[in-house]
């Protein structure tokens, strides 16, 4: 990859894209897959996993608690892959959670897994990002952990080899990802694991329903609301967990950029290897986008989606796909009518706090948004060029290559912070647009 200017100029589009694009493995599902293969009861293989600052993290943490994970090509020779090699769990080790909200939620049950001390710090945002449903959860079902009170980041969890596990409460209103972090070590655990939720609101229910897929997929006796009927109950039985051969989706909150750019630009874009089934939450992207102007068709090939060059703004609950919030932001700062993005508090404490960074940012290029309690309102305005800060925030560098495609002079503050899920993405940008990086 090369080095890129900072900030960086991003280009506009002169005339309307027509790509094949393909893009890496989801970010979600690999540390999901390398959790689970951790902690299973034999190795497995991810095949063309995500490799990005997040992927990494989450991989050398579960290395620094003993796990083998091996880089090669996947068993029939072909491609890029990853063997895991489960192994006795032990401290001391040191794991570093960057900004990654995967890593500092799904590591703390694996440590308390684990016999030994684990230490966990990461970016001075992790200190800030919501923690205290995991750890008063894991101290519930019989963790030692040491935060000096924070209910967050650094912390130290004192593993004793095993957890009780049983029944707890957690509210995870702040982040689905506290129910995610328990469910996927709770086979281990020596009850297994009852969950109730207690808070009013629960986001990004898909990412919850990929952490169940994938447990029953590696072989979990999970029970959902769904099954039981009991609204906001998981339970999970304890038992072995099988090694699999995973081929990774690719990262479909990824191809939104993609696609945004067919949309405004009018063109049309193909994102290669689009699942005809999936959990990833960027798969609601066919159908907003389609009410927001474009149309989509989905092949064995990929997904087609075309624009006409007309947006319109939409009025929609976000709160199932927060992930996708920049990106529409960006999309909505150039239609024709206004948008109400909503269902999306929680955004407050993502990598940045998404709210706010979209207003100042669209604003300063002479937008009009305005934050609401849960969400957004933005009325287009024509928008003129100047420096898009990103806050160390991957999807605000993306969000402002997006506006930057239908406004010329935008430049992307730390363009390279995209490496936290998207590494290749300048270069990606470029051959979007026929250019060279
Ligand atoms: O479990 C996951 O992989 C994710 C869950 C969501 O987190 P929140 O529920 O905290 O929004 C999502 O925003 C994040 O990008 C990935
Ligand atoms: C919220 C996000 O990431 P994290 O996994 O760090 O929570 C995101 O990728 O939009």
């Amino acid at each position: 990859m090369s080095a890129h200017p900072d900030p960086w100029p991003a280009p506009t589009a002169s005339a309307p894209v027509a790509a094949d694009v393909t893009v890496p493995g989801s970010k979600s599902v690999t540390n999901r897959a390398l959790v689970l293969a951790a902690l299973a009861a034999e190795p497995g293989w991810l095949r063309r996993p995500l490799r990005s600052r997040d992927s990494a993290l989450m991989a050398q943490g579960l290395r620094a608690l003993g796990a083998g994970i091996e880089e090669g090509v996947g068993p029939d020779g072909t491609g890029e892959a990853w063997r895991v090699i489960p192994a006795a769990l032990r401290g001391p080790a040191t794991v570093d959670v960057g900004n990654a909200g995967t890593v500092m939620r799904f590591l703390p049950p694996v440590a308390a897994l684990a016999s030994g001390d684990v230490r966990f710090d990461g970016d001075p945002r992790s200190h800030e990002r919501p923690l205290h449903g995991v750890i008063g959860a894991l101290r519930a079902l019989g963790a030692r952990i040491d935060d000096a009170g924070r209910g967050a980041l650094p912390l130290t969890v004192h593993g004793g080899g095993a957890l009780d596990g049983g029944r707890v409460e957690v509210d995870a209103s702040s982040s689905s990802q506290f129910i995610s972090a328990l469910l996927l070590s709770a086979p281990r655990f020596n009850q297994g694991l009852e969950l109730r939720h207690t808070g009013r609101t629960l986001p990004s229910m898909p990412h919850i329903r990929m952490t169940v897929d994938m447990l029953r997929a590696a072989g979990a006796q999970v029970t959902t609301p769904d099954d039981s009927g009991e609204p906001n109950v998981w339970r999970v039985a304890p038992g072995a967990l099988l090694g699999r051969d995973l081929v990774i989706e690719p990262d479909l909150s990824n191809a939104q950029p993609f696609l945004a750019a067919a949309l405004i630009t009018g063109g049309r874009v193909t994102v290669a290897d689009w699942p005809a089934r999936t959990t990833q939450p960027g798969d609601a992207l066919r159908e907003i986008f389609t009410a927001m102007g474009g149309s989509y068709e989905l092949t064995p090939k990929g997904l087609t989606f075309t624009g006409t060059g007309t947006v319109h703004g939409i009025d929609i609950d976000l709160s199932e796909v927060g992930e996708l919030t920049p990106g529409i932001a960006a999309v909505a700062a150039l239609a024709d009518s206004p948008s109400t993005l909503r269902g999306v508090a929680h955004l407050r404490l993502h990598e940045t706090d998404r709210l706010a960074a979209l207003t100042k940012e669209i604003n300063a290029l002479g937008g009009d948004v305005t934050e609401t309690a849960d969400g957004l309102r933005i009325r287009p305005r024509p928008l003129r060029g100047g420096v898009f800060h990103t806050y160390d925030d991957h999807r605000m560098a993306t969000a402002g290559a997006v506006i930057g495609l239908a406004v010329e002079g935008v430049e992307v503050e730390n363009v390279a912070t995209t490496a936290k899920t998207l590494p290749d993405f300048p270069a990606m940008w470029a051959a979007l647009l026929g250019e060279r990086d």
